[in-house]
């Protein structure tokens, strides 16, 4: 690996080395003849915690893993400002993230197509998800066993949540044999980024191995300020390290992969975006771009919890002192048990109404209830039924609030704005309680402690939801791909209106996909690098 020279011309700078950025760095520096710089404002990613599938819980909310990002004050959530944990080291939030492995439905990406996006169709993506997947059932037309990064089975099942597929099935959901294969319509436990019980995040699938080439050069700590320009074509970047400024040149191309947040950030800093913005933030506008920052798209989710009877779950089992002992001891000792799996293990994608053109809901259930998100568990077996929207109508923004890169950005969601995303909820809640309500779930003697059997009405529903919805951690489209007045980048992720400057992360997605979205931005890249590689060779990829 080299080290950062300031007198030398990369050929390629990325900002950011989270998701999709080691995927990236992996693909382009495998051409010995290309100088790669990639710079990431966090640190290695290095240790237990980053290492243990379940330590995600030590790792979201400390400055040194998570940016700490908080939203605008919500206003279609009685004004509550929400933590939006991001990965802030190499792997990015592929190293604090829950860890399922989801591509979303071929619907999806049939309307990206359909936008004018050419190239981005199921048909056209379904290579590129394979190419980087080690899946762990050979086989199977719909994977790929030959790439990098792990794809497993969980090796936890607790019995509660066996039922509870076996409750969905007795309410009509199909039995789900593979999510991933374009209709994730269906109950199925999920399979997760996991290797040997230890999380897989694109730093150790796909930087790691390679971390040795002599022409690639991974700075950390370092924080990405903006990108320099020579008239329209991107020239390279400034960043700081330990508040010292840093100059590096690009010959080539200055890719953002800073992620949803990042990446539009970086770019009005660097004086591309709406003019209006740029100037609130006294910043010079270099090229007027009215969609950065916008098209903000997540899944929010509401969560339903039921203590159970006459079972284990991760609250009786890690509830106690001893209890955590004894997981961590049979973690240490096999890398299995339930700090070794992800934290949600089975998944439902369900149509709320018969005319939804796919699954508009996705239920992540996981064995452990706590009275606050992220808090300390009940000591009592409990399951949570946390469900999500996959296609909001809502839209938020990502704006920057100052010129100097240590002030975060303004974020604001707009969560249940739209009339349809506030019926979802509802919708939502009544879904869980038709499923837990099912003759299979009886032996556990349900009880429900979230909202509890007192909120009933639709008025009531809706204010436990403005109450509690939360992110579930997917924010895209912040750059959106197209070709209307509001996109940021073409179908092959240039910026538009400008030279030698592309965004290659979550952000780039028009519309938020139908799951969780870590899948798709690594798909995203891997299609990114044959662009790139196109460009350069002249050489279209097979
Ligand atoms: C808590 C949590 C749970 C999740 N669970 C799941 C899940 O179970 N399954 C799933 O599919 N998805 C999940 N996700 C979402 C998924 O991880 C993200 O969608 C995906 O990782 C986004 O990838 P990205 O490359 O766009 O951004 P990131 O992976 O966030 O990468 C951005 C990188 O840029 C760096 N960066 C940003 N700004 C700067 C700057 N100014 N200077 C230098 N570096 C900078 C960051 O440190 C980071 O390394 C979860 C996310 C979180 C946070």
């Amino acid at each position: 690996m080299g080290a950062f020279e300031r007198s030398r011309t990369y050929d390629y700078i990325m900002m950011g080395g989270g998701t999709a950025g080691c995927v990236l760095a992996n693909r382009l520096s495998a051409d010995p003849s290309v100088e790669v710089l990639m710079i990431e404002g966090g640190g290695e990613g290095r240790g237990f915690y980053v290492d243990m599938p379940l330590g995600l819980a030590f790792l979201i909310g400390r400055p040194q893993y998570d940016w700490l990002y908080k939203g605008e004050p919500e206003p279609y959530l009685d004004g509550r400002r929400m933590p939006l944990p991001r990965g802030k080291m190499l792997g990015g939030s592929s190293a604090i993230n829950g860890l399922i492995y989801v591509r979303g439905h071929a619907y999806d990406y049939n309307q990206w197509a359909q936008l004018g996006n050419r190239g981005w169709s199921w048909e056209s993506v379904l290579p590129y998800f394979k190419r980087s997947e080690a899946f762990h059932h050979p086989g199977s037309e719909a994977h790929g066993t030959e790439g990098e990064w792990s794809v497993s089975d969980p090796n936890v099942r607790w019995e509660a949540l066996v039922a509870y597929r076996q409750a969905a099935i007795e309410q009509g959901i199909p039995a789900s044999d593979d999510y991933n294969s374009g209709d994730n319509e269906g109950v199925a436990f999920f399979v997760a980024t996991i290797k040997n019980g230890v999380r897989h995040s694109t730093a150790r699938a796909f930087l790691q191995p390679i971390r040795h080439r002599r022409n690639l050069t991974v700075v950390t700590n370092a924080l990405v300020d903006r990108v320099t320009f020579d008239g329209k074509r991107a020239s390279g970047i400034i960043f700081s390290i330990d508040g010292q400024s840093q100059e590096a040149k690009a010959g080539r191309e200055v890719i953002l992969s800073a992620g949803a947040y990042g990446s539009p950030a970086i770019l009005e800093r660097s004086g591309v975006g709406a003019p209006d913005v740029l100037s609130d933030a006294g910043i010079e506008v270099l090229h007027g771009l009215p969609g950065v920052g916008e098209n903000l798209q997540d899944h929010w989710h509401i969560r339903v919890q039921h203590r159970l009877h006459n079972t284990h779950t991760l609250n009786t089992r890690g509830g106690t002192r001893l209890g955590r002992m004894l997981l961590g001891m049979q973690y240490l000792a096999t890398k299995r048990g339930p700090l070794g799996g992800s934290p949600t293990l089975l998944g439902a994608f369900i149509k709320t109404s018969p005319d939804a053109p796919a699954p508009d809901i996705q239920i992540h259930v996981s064995g452990s209830t706590s009275p606050s998100f992220g808090g300390a568990m009940h000591p009592f077996p409990g399951i949570t039924s946390s469900v999500c929207i996959l296609r909001p109508e809502s839209r938020g923004h990502c704006h920057v609030a100052d010129r100097d890169p240590s002030v975060q950005p303004r974020i604001l969601h707009n969560f249940l704005k739209e009339e349809a995303d506030r019926e979802i909820a509802i919708r939502s809640v009544e879904a869980v309680r038709r499923i837990v309500a099912s003759s299979a779930m009886d032996r556990f003697e349900p009880e429900e402690i979230l909202p509890t059997a007192a909120v009933q009405s639709r008025d009531e529903l809706l204010d436990y939801a403005r109450r509690t919805v939360n992110t579930t951690f997917h924010p895209v489209g912040t750059c959106k791909m197209g070709r209307d007045r509001m996109a940021v980048v073409d179908d092959r992720l240039r910026v538009h209106g400008l030279s030698g400057l592309r965004v290659v992360d979550a952000s780039i997605m028009p519309a938020i996909v139908s799951g969780n979205t870590q899948a798709p931005t690594v798909m995203i890249a891997e299609k990114a690098a044959d662009f790139i590689r196109e460009e350069r060779t002249g050489v279209q990829a097979a």
